[in-house]
């Protein structure tokens, strides 16, 4: 057996508490050995983590990769025009090679960040995957279904698609890859286009993931055409089962959040988008009361602009004090959980948690830094200080992705070069400055 230990760090556990351990790792099932005393001589490799916070990798559950190529491009406006006027015209000539380029950018990113497993809806997933299975993250991937603006072969062709990839797939990259369903919103896919593949993605036991209740424009067409709100309308077409996902679901009323608590559905929030699309602020302190499963996510670059979860964690927590008017809800705990367990269970991963046993998946973050002086309570400095640049080490399924700053699964200097002449490439042929 392969084993790595991670040395003489802080270890974070699933209870939020914090303890000086050694962590042991099986490298050839990517399992927690033990977490205890003195591991450095008995292990084959050592990871040192002294000084460091050793802490689950932190899970993105709502992405669009490869937008890392759009990120600065469009900024400013609301989500339909933003959507419409700038990012659609521009993905419409969005070639494979660019989704891969963009898709390896993002997850160099995302290792940089400690970020060791995201959802993806997006465009050309093969690609995707195929930079999931090289940089040695976990992924749940899905093609992004969109039927509106398009005649009746066109749509059903792209739903075909979104279940053909989920099904082919599924389990590859030597099972770090999963997918789903994933139509692109509740107000972009028809309801005939629903009513013909959801039942084929629950026969395939599929979960679906989608955006949902982002801004008051996704909710009042709904409200309008069909006179009950958009989680009443997708739990009666099916959408909201244990195992589902939906990101946003900024504007919800009590009875869309007793839904979600019924069903078991879980929620990915989204804060930097939310406010910087100007879409609202998600009652996230109402949907853990409720016993919500509730992630974190980036979105795309393009509304975010980075893809940092430590960021994501701290307006996670900001935001969430200002919609509930209560500087005490969504404390550093609860967002230290949604980052990790959360955002893994809202995903169907069994990371997310540092126990014996579960997938060694782990950000070193270095406290020994100014702007983490001193440590009363880690747990506070990984919401509200650290930031992504003072991740040390990043592992996933027990294999060391970056070590001491410096990304081994990926060429991070090679990677930065071409994505500018891509993005760049892009924009001329779109024709869009
Ligand atoms: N096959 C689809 C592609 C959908 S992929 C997912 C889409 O979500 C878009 N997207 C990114 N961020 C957001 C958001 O915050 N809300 C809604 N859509 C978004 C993204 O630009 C992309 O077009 C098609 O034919 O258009
Ligand atoms: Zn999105």
């Amino acid at each position: 057996m392969t084993t790595l230990a991670i040395v003489d760090g802080q270890v974070l556990r699933p209870d939020g508490t914090v303890e000086y351990a050694d962590v042991l790792v099986d490298q050839d099932d990517g399992t927690i050995l033990d977490i205890g005393d003195d591991y450095r001589s008995a292990a084959t490799a050592v990871l040192e983590a002294d000084g460091c916070l050793v802490a689950p990798g932190f899970v993105n559950g709502h992405t669009h990769v490869s937008m890392s190529l759009l990120r600065g491009y469009a900024d400013d406006k609301p989500l339909q025009a933003w959507l419409q006027e700038d990012i659609w015209p521009v993905e419409a000539a969005l070639t494979p090679e660019d989704i891969r380029v963009g898709a390896e950018l993002g997850i160099l990113e995302f290792i940089k960040a400690g970020v060791t497993a995201f959802a993806d809806m997006y465009f050309e997933m093969p690609e995707i995957a195929a930079v999931v299975e090289e940089a040695g993250v976990r992924a749940r991937l899905g093609h992004g279904i969109v039927t509106v603006g398009k005649d009746d072969d066109a749509a059903y062709a792209d739903a075909e698609e979104g279940l053909e990839v989920a099904l082919d797939l599924d389990g590859a990259a030597e099972g770090r890859i999963s997918t789903a369903f994933m139509p692109h919103s509740l107000t972009t896919v028809s309801e005939d286009v629903l009513a013909a593949f959801v039942p084929k993605a629950r026969e395939a036991d599929i979960p679906i993931h989608y955006h949902a209740n982002e801004n008051r424009e996704e909710v009042d067409p709904i409200v309008d055409e069909h006179g009950m709100r958009p989680l009443e309308y997708a739990a009666g077409r099916g959408l909201l089962e244990d195992g589902d996902f939906l990101a946003h679901g900024v504007h919800l009323d009590e009875r869309e959040i007793e839904l979600l608590a019924e069903t078991d559905a879980s929620v990915i929030h989204c804060p930097a988008s939310n406010m910087k699309l100007a879409s609202g602020m998600a009652p996230v302190q109402d949907l853990l009361d409720a016993g919500v499963t509730v992630g974190l996510g980036t979105d795309g670059a393009a509304s975010n602009n980075d893809l940092s979860m430590l960021d994501e964690a701290r307006d996670a927590a900001m935001l969430g004090k200002l919609a509930a008017d209560d500087a005490s809800a969504v404390s550093a705990e609860s967002v230290v959980h949604a980052l990790t367990a959360g955002s893994a269970d809202a995903l169907g991963l069994e990371s997310g948690r540092l126990e014996v046993g579960a997938p060694a998946d782990f950000a070193v973050v270095d406290l020994d830094a100014p702007h983490l002086t001193p440590v009363h309570d880690p747990v506070s400095h990984l919401t509200y200080a650290a930031t992504a640049s003072d991740v040390r080490h990043t592992i996933c399924d027990g294999q060391v992705l970056m070590c001491d700053r410096e990304v081994l699964t990926l060429d991070e200097s090679a990677i930065c070069d071409r994505a500018s002449e891509q993005a760049a490439a892009l924009l001329e042929r779109a024709g869009a400055e």
